[in-house]
């Protein structure tokens, strides 16, 4: 078991390393794009103890943006500039979960582009609502969300549609930030990386860079959640299945291996598939134990790092994405009635169950 002084003393140097980063990146530049990255590490300290590991979870959640979308959106928009692919006064237009477009609906703004999104209808309304009063046009449709973007960017002048999930400006924009801070942060002292994905941005962009910045000896995991195949075809060694089921987690799950996760797909160490159950009582208990109030993606992803660390074995490092927070599904997953209707109210433990305070 980790000591309690050399896990305060770990966290502090995680802080103070994340506190020097922020405020170089407060006094780098004006704007929203400049005050995107350099997101503190945070050390989880009870799973760490509970563990005898160190795991760590990049606070994503703190980018302007609220999520870890914020760099594939600027890292997609900036690619698109440089090839001159889109005009001063242009659109963007992007079939999306809702982070990418939240991110994206920002970058316009500060951009002065006009942003419209097309999602599918099963996302939370306060997605919805915050893309609208973000100043984007919002189309919410029952089923190919990012074929109807395709198409209907199609019909405009200077007009892109960004295509998050096979344009690799989105694993790009990890690979050049993302990796590197964790890389820094950690000293180099990183044993492994697990994340869901949805685009697989994030995941292809730190594994691959942190596959290259130790020689191959970072281990890179997929967490994957009920309803996605990734699992399947990384543990079958390269069967698709059809997509069966779904998962109460949001911006995660695929049904294919899309061209960012193609990059990086065969350097993949292991996968996990993790219920819903495990994360909706990982999701309460992150808020009970380390005081953070983080979305249903982010609790798969602690909850897989910790299955990660216990392969491990005591004393490894394991980081994983803070994706967003609680703020953006609160009214689904604080509410009695919405768990009931998913049969998660009955897994949270009694001593948790205060948390789930809307009817
Ligand atoms: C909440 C949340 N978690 C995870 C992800 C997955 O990130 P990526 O597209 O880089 O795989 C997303 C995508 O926006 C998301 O919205
Ligand atoms: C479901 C999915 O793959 O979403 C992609 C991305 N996470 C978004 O929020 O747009």
């Amino acid at each position: 078991m980790l000591s309690l002084l050399r896990a305060s003393r770990l966290a502090h140097s995680y802080q103070l390393q994340a506190g020097k980063r922020g405020l170089a990146s407060a006094s780098a530049g004006p704007g929203f794009v400049n005050a995107v990255g350099n997101t503190p590490l945070i050390y989880l300290k009870t799973l760490s103890e509970q563990t005898g590991c160190h795991i760590l979870g990049k606070a994503e959640f703190q980018n302007p943006g609220g999520s870890v979308k914020d760099r594939a959106a600027i890292g997609i928009i900036q690619d698109a500039e440089e090839k001159g692919l889109i005009q001063p006064g242009g659109t963007v237009v992007e079939g999306t979960a809702g982070n990418t477009g939240i991110g994206l609906a920002h970058v316009c703004r500060s951009k002065g582009y006009k942003c419209v999104i097309f999602m599918p209808n099963t996302q939370s309304q306060e997605k919805i609502d915050l893309l609208r009063m973000l100043g984007a046009e919002v189309h919410p449709v029952p089923a190919n969300y990012n074929h109807q973007a395709r198409e209907y960017a199609a019909t405009l002048p200077n007009t892109i549609w960004t295509d998050q999930f096979d344009n690799t400006a989105n694993m790009g924009a990890h690979y050049l930030t993302t990796g590197p801070e964790i890389w820094e942060q950690t000293q180099g002292k990183v044993d492994a990386f697990v994340c869901a994905t949805g685009t697989g941005g994030t995941l292809a962009g730190v594994g691959k860079y942190l596959k290259e910045k130790s020689g191959g000896k970072v281990q890179v995991w997929l967490a994957d959640p009920p309803g996605s195949v990734l699992h399947a075809y990384l543990s079958s060694g390269g069967k698709l299945v059809e997509r069966k089921g779904s998962s109460i987690t949001e911006g995660i799950g695929q049904g294919r291996v899309t061209d960012n996760l193609a990059t990086f797909i065969n350097d993949v160490d292991g996968s996990l598939t993790i219920s819903d159950e495990k994360s909706i009582v990982m999701l309460y208990q992150l808020l009970d134990t380390e005081g953070l109030y983080l979305g249903a993606s982010t609790a798969l992803n602690v909850v897989a790092a910790v299955e990660v660390a216990q392969k491990l074995g005591k004393g490894s490092t394991i980081v994983t994405a803070l994706c967003d927070g609680a703020y953006r599904y609160q009214s689904r997953l604080f509410s009695k009635q919405w768990l009931r209707s998913k049969e998660l109210y009955d897994v949270i433990p009694d001593h948790l169950k205060k948390y789930a305070v809307l009817d």
